[in-house]
């Protein structure tokens, strides 16, 4: 009830255990609060906080428009509504480099287990777009440097994406992949890689732990869990996933309520009051009214 039950500095804990043992940890991308939980009672491994998602969700393109404060607060709801680890793009840190350390304090007191931190210049675009620019290395790394001196917690995950694949390509990848790591980087998130063999040439260059993004509609082809896991990945995210199937079941279901006059048809395809009332935890509530009322009976 309420959720959750950990302290976020037992989660990341977790999440740090859990990568240590080389298992591919999944994390799909939460649209809402709700939806973490879905996430969590399916058993995946941890919450995925897309900026995209994010963006999309105030009716927005992910072009940077999000504040600090916004990608914060909701960050926050989400995290604070699962037991999972949450880790949240930060985009590029929002500002200046002490504008990122302060982005991470204010991540790390809403619970979240860890951030991303991107070496594109601001305005930034979604990685898997054509046009995008990145920083030089001496301003990437110094973002990274403020990430990892503004934490608090050594178990914050400062997880560096680097978007240079797609501008300078994978031998500059590699390069900075590895600058990344000397900066302070726990984790590199080598955005945009093309093939199975680019994630390999990144796992060779560096032995912190990867993530892989396997969004849709992208660069890169859609490998599965076990041929991430052979490739030594460590976390996967499937970032807009959910936002995408809802949006596509929301779009064919208005069209049907317009074809047939009626939603009846479309029951078998929804999340039933009983289904939903279980997700929330609606039983729990009864019962501690019913505790915290009785004394007085
Ligand atoms: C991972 C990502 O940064 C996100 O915001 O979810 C996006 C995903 C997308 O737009 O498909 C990205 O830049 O890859
Ligand atoms: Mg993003």
């Amino acid at each position: 009830m309420l959720y959750t039950t950990t302290t976020a500095a037992d989660r990341r804990a977790t999440l740090r255990a859990e990568l240590a043992s080389g298992r591919l940890l999944r994390f799909p991308g939460a649209f809402n609060p709700l939806s973490a939980r879905l996430i969590e009672a399916k058993g995946f491994d941890g919450v995925y906080i897309s900026g995209a998602v994010l963006s999309a969700d105030l009716g927005l393109p992910d072009i940077g428009l999000t504040t600090a404060t916004e990608v914060t607060q909701r960050a926050g709801q989400i995290a604070r509504m699962t037991n999972l680890p949450a880790i949240v793009d930060a985009d590029t840190g929002f500002g200046e480099p002490m504008n990122v350390a302060r982005t991470v304090q204010g991540l790390e007191d809403a619970g979240l287990a860890g951030c991303h931190i991107e070496d594109q210049v601001n305005p930034k675009r979604c990685g898997h777009l054509d046009g995008k620019s990145v920083v030089d290395e001496e301003t990437a790394l110094q973002r990274i440097r403020a990430a990892v001196d503004g934490r608090r917690d050594p178990n914050f995950l400062v997880m560096a994406r680097t978007d240079i694949r797609a501008v300078d390509g994978l031998a500059a990848a590699v390069d900075r992949a590895k600058a990344l790591v000397d900066a302070g980087a726990d984790a590199i998130f080598p955005e945009a890689m093309a093939s199975a063999s680019e994630f390999e040439a990144i796992r060779e260059a560096v032995d912190v732990p990867l993530l892989a993004n396997m969004t849709e509609f992208g660069k890169g082809e859609l490998l599965t869990a076990q041929q991430l896991t052979d490739l030594g990945m460590n976390i996967v995210i499937y970032p807009v996933t959910l936002l995408r199937l809802a949006m596509g079941a929301a779009m064919a279901g208005l069209d049907e309520i317009t074809a047939e006059g009626t939603q009846a048809g479309l029951l078998d395809r929804m999340q039933t009051r009983a289904e939903l009332y279980d997700l929330l935890d609606y039983a729990s509530y009864n019962h501690f009214d019913a505790d915290v009322f009785n004394f007085r009976l």
